[in-house]
């Protein structure tokens, strides 16, 4: 059986870039393309980077028990939500799966597809080093927001506390130092599952 390999870490932990480059060190994985209700933007595709619904569509999804995990955004424009869908895309019989997210959905996803089914890879950096990277990344934003920062660095706390990991057999840890570093040793995780898998048949 496939596995969802969970990628999940705190904010400016190195997701998004180990994600990257994840997807060309590791192709066979799939990826999952989530719906959003919020507007397309310049240059993004239907189906690509999302898939872009109304929130009609979305009740009509959670009416029919496709929606797996739903979070919703209060923004300046309304809320936005994001959800992963049973839609047929992920087929666990035939494919493995690299996903970002965040803990909320990857206990979502578990109790969907079953504890076996998720890998979690969680991404850990030093406080005091990924503050910087925070800010150094904020800096380069044509409006930085220095206070969100702040407030999601400490909402970090409680979302990824040492309780809730572990009541989430969120055990293991990739320290995200050396981005190199850190992309081989997640890597050789995934191919151990796999090799893992090849055993047990
Ligand atoms: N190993 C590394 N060494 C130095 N800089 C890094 C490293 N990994 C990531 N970065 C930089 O740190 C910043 C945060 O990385 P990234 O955006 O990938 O994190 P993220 O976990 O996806 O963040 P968020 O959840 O807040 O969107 C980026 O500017 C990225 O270029």
């Amino acid at each position: 059986m496939g596995k969802i390999f969970y990628l999940m870490g705190k904010s400016a932990s190195g997701k998004d870039s180990i994600y990257k480059r994840l997807r060309s060190v590791c192709p066979e994985l799939k990826s999952i393309v989530l719906y959003t209700t919020r507007p397309m933007r310049d240059g993004e595709q239907e189906g690509v980077e999302y898939h872009f619904i109304d929130g009609t569509r979305l009740k009509n999804l959670e009416q029919s028990g496709r929606v797996i995990e739903v979070r919703t955004y209060q923004t300046v424009f309304g809320p936005w939500s994001y959800a992963t869908v049973d839609d047929g895309q992920i087929d666990l019989a035939k494919n493995s799966y690299l996903v970002i997210g965040t803990l909320d959905s990857y206990e979502k996803l578990r109790e969907y597809y079953g504890k076996k089914a998720l890998v979690p890879l969680y991404v850990t950096v030093d406080d005091g080093v990924r503050l910087e990277r925070a800010l150094a990344r904020e800096r380069q934003q044509k409006e930085p927001k220095y206070a969100e920062l702040c407030r999601r660095f400490l909402a970090d706390e409680a979302d990824f506390s040492p309780e809730r990991l572990k009541g989430l057999d969120v055990t293991e840890s990739f320290e995200n130092r050396e981005l190199e570093e850190c992309v081989r040793a997640i890597a050789d995780r995934i191919q151990m599952e796999g090799r893992r898998e090849e055993a047990d048949r």
